[in-house]
C-alpha cells in the first residue's frame, strides 16, 4: 500500500526492531549494484502486519529508472560472474547459505510478521529454502557438458552449458523466502546475475537476504533487489533485451502477460502459476489419515499455497442399494473426521505459539473468498464449519486483521460444478467437499479445471494408485501423501499451472543455454 511521503515509525516497527537479534537486517531501501538505495521519487510503500493491520515499515518505493540501473549493474558484471569457476562461485553461495542459516530466527520473525503465517510454517518454509540454497551452491560445481557420439570419424560433437544471462526474477508474497530461493540461488550457482521484485506486500525478507548477499562477498551488481511499482518494475524486465529470463511465481493472470512481453525479445521464461488441487478419497482410503491430510493440505498459510487442496472429492453419492448406502458412510464419516480436526486448529497471530492458522494476506483477500463460499451457498453449498469471519470487538488486538474461519463446505452434488470454488482456485482457507461414483467420474472431475499444479488422492489399492497417477493431468501426484515438495524433487506444473521445473537435479536448467561445439579434426 502506497504510504505517506514522511514517514514516522510506528509502534510495530518499534517492536519490530526490538525483537530482531540483527535489526540492521530491516532495510527500507532498495539493493542495486551492491549499494542501499531510495528511489527517485518520494513515494513510499508502506508494509503492513497482516493480523493486526499495522505498519511495521515504510519503503522508499522504486519504478523504472531504479530497475533501469539495476538491469545495468547486472548486465556489467555478467560476464565476470559467468567466468568464475563453479567451484568459487560454490564458495560464496555456500557462505551466503551460512550466514541465512545464522539468522534464521530473524528470518522468520519478518516472514511471519509481514506475511501473517503461524511462526511454526516460516520454519518450515525456512528449512525448504535453506535446503534449495544449500544445494544450488553444491549444485554450482556440476555445470557439466557432454560428448556426443559422432557419426562421421571426422569431427567431434560437444554440449556446453553456459549461463543465459541476466534473470529477472519476480516472486509473490504467499512464500516470501521460498519463492526467492528457488530462482535466485539456481540461477547464481549457474552464473546468471539476477534483478529481483519481490512481492511489494512482503519485500522485508527478501531486503535481510541482499544484506546477507553482501556480508558473505556475492560481488556488487550480481544480486539486485528492486522493491515498489509492480507494472513499472516488470515492464522494463520484460522489454530489456540485456535481460534473458523471466523467472517468474505468481497468478496466471500475471504470468501470462509476463510471458506474452517478453515474447519480442524471445527471453526464456519459467512459470511457476495458480493451482486447484483436487484431493480424491477413494472408498479404501484410510478416512482418518485422509482427512488429517486435507486439514494440513488444505489450511497450510490459511489455504494461500499454489498447491493447497481446492478441492476434496469423497466416494460414493447417494444410492438406494443397501452395498452402496454401506459405503454412502464413507462420504459422512470423512466429513465428520475433516470438520472435527478443522476445529481443532487454532486462529490468531502468526507469532502466537497456540496459532495454527494465521491471518489473510490483506482484507480484499478476506472479500474475494467471502463472495466465492456465498457463490457455493447461492448454489447449494452447506456450511458445515466455518464460513465467517472470526469476531473480535473493536477492542481486541486482532480486531484489524484480516482472518477467515477454516471453513468446510458440503452439500455439494456434481450439478454444482458451475460453483467457483471447483472453477477458481480458492486462496483462502475453505475446503468444498464434493461426491463422486466411480473412478473414471473422479478422474474426470479433478481434470476438469485449467490448472495442472498438484493432485493427491488416498487409496491402498495398488493398480488403482497407478491408474490414477498416470490419469491425473498435474506437473506433482500425492498418493497418500500431501507433504509432496523437496529440494531433491522438481516442482511446477502443467496446463495453465505454469511451464518449468524448480528445484532437484533439474534446478538449474533453466539457467543454462545449450552450446554444441562441432569440432572437425581436420582429415
Ligand atoms: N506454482 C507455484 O510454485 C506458486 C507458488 C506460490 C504462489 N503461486 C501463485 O501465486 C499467486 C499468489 O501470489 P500473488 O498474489 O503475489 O500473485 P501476483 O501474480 O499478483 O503477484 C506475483 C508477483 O508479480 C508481481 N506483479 C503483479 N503485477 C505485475 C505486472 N504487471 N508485471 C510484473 N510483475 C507484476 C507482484 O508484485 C508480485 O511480485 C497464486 O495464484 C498462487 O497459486 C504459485
Ligand atoms: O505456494 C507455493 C509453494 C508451496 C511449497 O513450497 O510447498
Amino acid at each position: 500500500m502506497l504510504g505517506s511521503k514522511a514517514w514516522e515509525p510506528t509502534a510495530a516497527h518499534k517492536e519490530l526492531v526490538q525483537r530482531l537479534k540483527d535489526p540492521t537486517l530491516l532495510k527500507s531501501q532498495s539493493f542495486i549494484g551492491g549499494s542501499w538505495v531510495d528511489a527517485s521519487d518520494e513515494e513510499r510503500i508502506d508494509v503492513h502486519d497482516p493480523a493486526t493491520g499495522e505498519t511495521l515499515a515504510s519503503l522508499s518505493h522504486c519504478k523504472g529508472s531504479e530497475t533501469r540501473a539495476a538491469i545495468a549493474e547486472a548486465s556489467s558484471v555478467f560476464k565476470s560472474w559467468a567466468a568464475k569457476t563453479g567451484k568459487e562461485r560454490s564458495q560464496i553461495l555456500r557462505k551466503w547459505f551460512e550466514l541465512v542459516r545464522d539468522n534464521q530466527e530473524d528470518i522468520t520473525t519478518l516472514m511471519t510478521l509481514e506475511c501473517g503465517k503461524p511462526l511454526a510454517q516460516s520454519k518450515g518454509e525456512f528449512e525448504s529454502g535453506i535446503s534449495t540454497m544449500e544445494w544450488c551452491a553444491e549444485e554450482a560445481k556440476r555445470v557439466d557438458g557432454d560428448v556426443i557420439c559422432t557419426p562421421a570419424a571426422s569431427k567431434r560433437f560437444l554440449v556446453v552449458r553456459q549461463p543465459v544471462g541476466v534473470v529477472g526474477a519476480i516472486t509473490p508474497w504467499n512464500f516470501p523466502f521460498s519463492m526467492i530461493t528457488r530462482k535466485v540461488s539456481p540461477a547464481l550457482a549457474a552464473g546468471c546475475t539476477v534483478v529481483l521484485k519481490p512481492s511489494e506486500l512482503t519485500p522485508l525478507t527478501a531486503l535481510a537476504l541482499a544484506e546477507l548477499a553482501d556480508r558473505a562477498g556475492m560481488p556488487r551488481g550480481v544480486l539486485n533487489i528492486v522493491v515498489g511499482d509492480a507494472k513499472s518494475i516488470g515492464d522494463e524486465l520484460v522489454k530489456s533485451d540485456d535481460v534473458r529470463k523471466i523467472a517468474f511465481t505468481g497468478s496466471t493472470r500475471v504470468g501470462k502477460l509476463l510471458m506474452a512481453g517478453s515474447a519480442a525479445t524471445m527471453k526464456k521464461v519459467s512459470m511457476e502459476l495458480g493451482g486447484n488441487a483436487p484431493f480424491i478419497v477413494f472408498q479404501d482410503a484410510d478416512l482418518a489419515q485422509a482427512a488429517a491430510a486435507v486439514t494440513t493440505s488444505s489450511y497450510r498459510n490459511a489455504g494461500q499455497t499454489c498447491i493447497c487442496t481446492n478441492r476434496v472429492f469423497v466416494h460414493p453419492p447417494a444410492s438406494r442399494t443397501l452395498s452402496l448406502m454401506v459405503q454412502e458412510s464413507v462420504h459422512d464419516d470423512f466429513v465428520k473426521e475433516l470438520v472435527e480436526a478443522v476445529q481443532k486448529l487454532r486462529v490468531g497471530a502468526g507469532m502466537d505459539a497456540a496459532t495454527t492458522h494465521g491471518p489473510l494476506i490483506q482484507h480484499s483477500a478476506v472479500e474475494t473468498v467471502e463472495a466465492k463460499v456465498q457463490d457455493a451457498i447461492s448454489k447449494g453449498a452447506t456450511v458445515a464449519v466455518g464460513g465467517k469471519r472470526p469476531e473480535y470487538d473493536a477492542s481486541h488486538p486482532l480486531s484489524k486483521g484480516s482472518f477467515y474461519e477454516p471453513t468446510v463446505l458440503t452439500g455439494m452434488l456434481r450439478a454444482t460444478i458451475d460453483m467457483r470454488c471447483f472453477r477458481e482456485e480458492m486462496f483462502g482457507p475453505v475446503t468444498p467437499v464434493f461426491k463422486f461414483s466411480t473412478d473414471e467420474e473422479a478422474i474426470q472431475m479433478a481434470n476438469t479445471t485449467e490448472y495442472g499444479l498438484a493432485a493427491y488422492f488416498y487409496t491402498k489399492d495398488l493398480a488403482r494408485a497407478w491408474k490414477t497417477a498416470e490419469a491425473l493431468e498435474f506437473g506433482m501426484v500425492g498418493v497418500n501423501e500431501v507433504a509432496i515438495t523437496s529440494d531433491v524433487a522438481p516442482f511446477g506444473g502443467v496446463k495453465h499451472s505454469g511451464q518449468g521445473r524448480e528445484e532437484s537435479k533439474y534446478a538449474l536448467d533453466g539457467f543454462l543455454d545449450m552450446k554444441t561445439v562441432c569440432m572437425g579434426l581436420g582429415y
